[in-house]
């Protein structure tokens, strides 16, 4: 390793660790300023009996928060979170934000002095006695060396997939700014810095608060008029939050990605609404049941919406990880029974009714049940390929999009 190259750590491997691996994995390879190889701390566990480090290493893919999406050979993991961080210059902290403190007392006296982190993580951090902090005040203050941050509209699957979108960097040093650009931007993934990092950061944490009153927004059956008043309502507190403890800064902090984008992806995509939802709807279920003891007809039209309704969420929280390519499959090969199946009744019906209307004599009986074979032969096949197509298409799309398709 050539002391000049700068070296780069990423510290978290779930859904968006992964998908910043993808991207800095492939991006570092066009710089002759950077070592190739990144290290990637993988928290072990086993996936169908293999390490997950292992897996990731010989596959190229983490199976099971990233499914699908393979790394360039250059993203290396390490169950060791020393190991991984120790020699880096540049550390890109993707962390669920429960575990920042642990994995920084992990690596404290091993994180070099001149290094810089750079942390995904949305959340604030809660100490045992309640005490209310930015993570990136901890991870610094911890690990005495700068932390800056990424936060946007970024659902994790759809920047895997390079669909546009955009990311605020929260950062005052403007050299350090740059290299975090230069190492994350692409032509679909677009990135802004800005100096308002407290802000930027606040506003990745508070919108999560916002997603769960639009979880029960949804999970109550409520439209989109509500869900969009009840984002209204939530910037309009986040910015009152960010007056009040962080004045000073830039109010058209709130127009950039970090701000109303991220909080209407998440509000209409993220996860902790879909979570919120189903609870929701479970709440609603058992609501319904021990209401009205006796209205049995009621209580069945009462739950037939939210059945559907949970199993939708369901399905799509489920695709999020290693099963969604299971989901899919099973629902494109129930979509293509069901139309085969009603293909086949409608085709039965017509051809009843039109061999009764054709009985007049024994010819114009053969040649109308050619006509009518030929007809519904054709339009069955090209329901069938219809249909294919169909779930064809619909799988590319929950691929593309991941669990955000529901
Ligand atoms: N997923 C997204 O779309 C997305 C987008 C933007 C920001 N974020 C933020 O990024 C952060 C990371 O989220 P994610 O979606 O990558 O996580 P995730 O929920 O997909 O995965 C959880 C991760 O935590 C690890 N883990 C489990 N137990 C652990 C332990 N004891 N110690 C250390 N690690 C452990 C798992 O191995 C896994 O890597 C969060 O703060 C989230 O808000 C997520
Ligand atoms: O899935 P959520 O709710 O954690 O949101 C994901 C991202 O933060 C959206 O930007």
């Amino acid at each position: 390793m050539s002391d000049l190259l700068k070296r780069v750590a990423i510290v978290g491997s779930g859904n968006w660790g992964s998908t910043i691996a993808k991207i800095v994995g492939t991006n570092i390879l066009k710089f002759n300023t950077f070592e190739n190889e990144i290290r990637m701390y993988v928290y072990e566990e086993l996936v169908d009996g293999r390490k997950l480090t292992e897996i990731i290493n010989q596959e190229h893919e983490n199976i099971k928060y990233l499914p699908g999406h393979k790394f360039s050979h250059n993203v290396v993991a390490y169950a060791d979170a020393v190991e991984t961080v120790k020699d880096a210059d540049i550390l890109l902290f993707v962390l669920p934000h429960q575990f920042v403190e642990i994995i920084c007392n992990a690596i404290k006296s091993h994180v070099k002095k001149t290094a810089f982190i750079v942390s995904f993580s949305k959340g604030f951090y809660v100490s045992q006695d309640k005490r209310v902090d930015l993570l990136s005040t901890v991870v610094s203050s911890l690990l005495e060396v700068p932390c800056y941050v990424l936060m946007g509209a970024n659902i994790a699957n759809e920047v895997a997939a390079g669909t546009f979108c955009e990311a605020t960097v929260g950062s005052r040093n403007y050299e350090h700014g740059q290299i975090v650009k230069g190492l994350l931007q692409t032509d679909e993934f677009r990135i802004v810095i800005k100096p308002d990092a407290e802000v930027i950061e606040v506003l990745g944490a508070l919108k999560n608060i916002v997603a769960v009153a639009a979880g029960f927004s949804d999970g109550l059956g409520y439209g989109d008029n509500t869900k969009a008043a009840v984002i209204r309502l939530g910037l309009k507190e986040m910015v009152k939050f960010c007056e009040e403890f962080f004045p000073g800064h830039h109010p058209h902090i709130f127009l950039e990605s970090c701000g109303v984008a991220d909080l209407v992806t998440t509000c209409y995509g993220g996860r902790n609404r879909k979570i919120v939802c189903i609870v929701t709807l479970a709440l609603h279920i058992h609501h319904v049941i021990t209401k009205d003891k006796d209205d049995i007809a009621h209580k069945i039209q009462a739950l037939i919406p939210t059945c559907f309704l949970i199993l939708y969420y369901t399905f799509g929280l489920v695709s999020i990880y290693r099963f969604h390519r299971v989901g899919i499959l099973l629902f494109a090969s129930i979509g293509i029974i069901l139309f085969m199946a009603a293909c086949l009744f409608f085709s039965w019906i017509i051809f009843l009714l039109v061999s009764l209307v054709l009985d007049h004599n024994i010819m114009s009986k053969m040649f109308g049940f050619f006509v009518l074979f030929g007809l519904l032969f054709g339009t069955f096949v090209t329901i069938v390929i219809a249909t294919l197509e169909l779930a064809f298409n619909l799988t590319k799309l929950i691929q593309m999009h991941g669990y955000t398709t529901f």
